[in-house]
């Protein structure tokens, strides 16, 4: 199986006439299949729009982008719709359903995909939020938790259906210091066992030294490229 995410020639505009603004440039990139790969840059050097057409949430205009063997330029909106059933978002603002419980959240994205009968899907739910440290919170409606744990419920949402890819921006910028570690111990964990490949933006300078891969993005072009410690910390 070839690599996961290949993006080449990649170039991204937004506005148009006057307005229009080039906001990424040729961007080249392969992504191993089972690697944690930090994007990184100022603000506005283009890492959630390059995120957001690996995810295949905007359509590529310039250039091509292969996630997971499909060409995703000039791909149908319902094709689109597919691809991003196999991924999994980590996004800022949790979007929790307020009238449901934590379980029920994340049960969600497998009653969407009609995976399992209820009961197991109860099970993946609360195994999915005990690895994120919510065992006690299961039952807890979103207006009952913290910002962090709400952040920690969506996250079990975005990986209780074994996504093959997850993409994150800034999954951490609301949790402390020992729930963000504990999160991207455990994308790292699910690189390794299933070969779930994560990319995700952070400024957080704790979470490079877990990351496979750090790249660098400045003013919409791929400036940096190295490996990261990849400790087990
Ligand atoms: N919807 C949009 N309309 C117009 N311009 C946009 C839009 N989204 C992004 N841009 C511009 O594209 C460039 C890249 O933005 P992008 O959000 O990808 O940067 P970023 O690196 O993720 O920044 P931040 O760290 O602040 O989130 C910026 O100049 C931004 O102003």
């Amino acid at each position: 199986m070839g690599d996961p995410i290949v993006i080449s020639g990649l170039s991204h505009w937004f506005g148009a006439g006057e307005a229009r603004k080039q906001a990424l440039f040729d961007i080249d990139l392969r992504v191993a299949r089972g690697s944690l790969t930090v994007l990184m840059g100022p603000s506005g050097s283009g890492k959630t729009t390059l995120l957001t057409l690996i995810g295949c949430l905007r359509d590529v205009q310039a250039g091509s982008v292969r996630l997971l063997g499909t060409e995703l330029h000039g791909l149908a909106p319902p094709a689109q719709v597919r691809m991003r059933r196999r991924l999994g978002f980590i996004f800022q603002g949790h979007n929790l359903h307020e009238a449901l419980s934590a379980r029920q959240n994340v049960r969600m994205a497998l009653g969407v995909q009609g995976r399992g009968d209820p009961r197991a899907q109860d099970r993946a739910a609360e195994h999915m939020l005990g690895l994120l440290g919510l065992a006690e919170r299961v039952a807890y409606l979103p207006a009952n938790l913290s910002g962090g744990q709400k952040q920690r419920v969506a996250i079990a949402r975005a990986l209780v259906a074994n996504p093959e890819v997850v993409l994150a921006d800034e999954p951490t910028a609301a949790l402390d210091l020992d729930s963000g570690l504990n999160m991207v111990r455990l994308l790292r964990r699910l690189g390794r066992a299933r070969g779930t490949t994560s990319v995700m933006v952070t400024h957080d300078p704790r979470i490079l030294d877990l990351a496979d891969r750090i790249l660098t993005l400045e003013d919409g072009r791929l400036v940096g490229d190295r490996p990261g410690k990849g400790a087990e910390i």
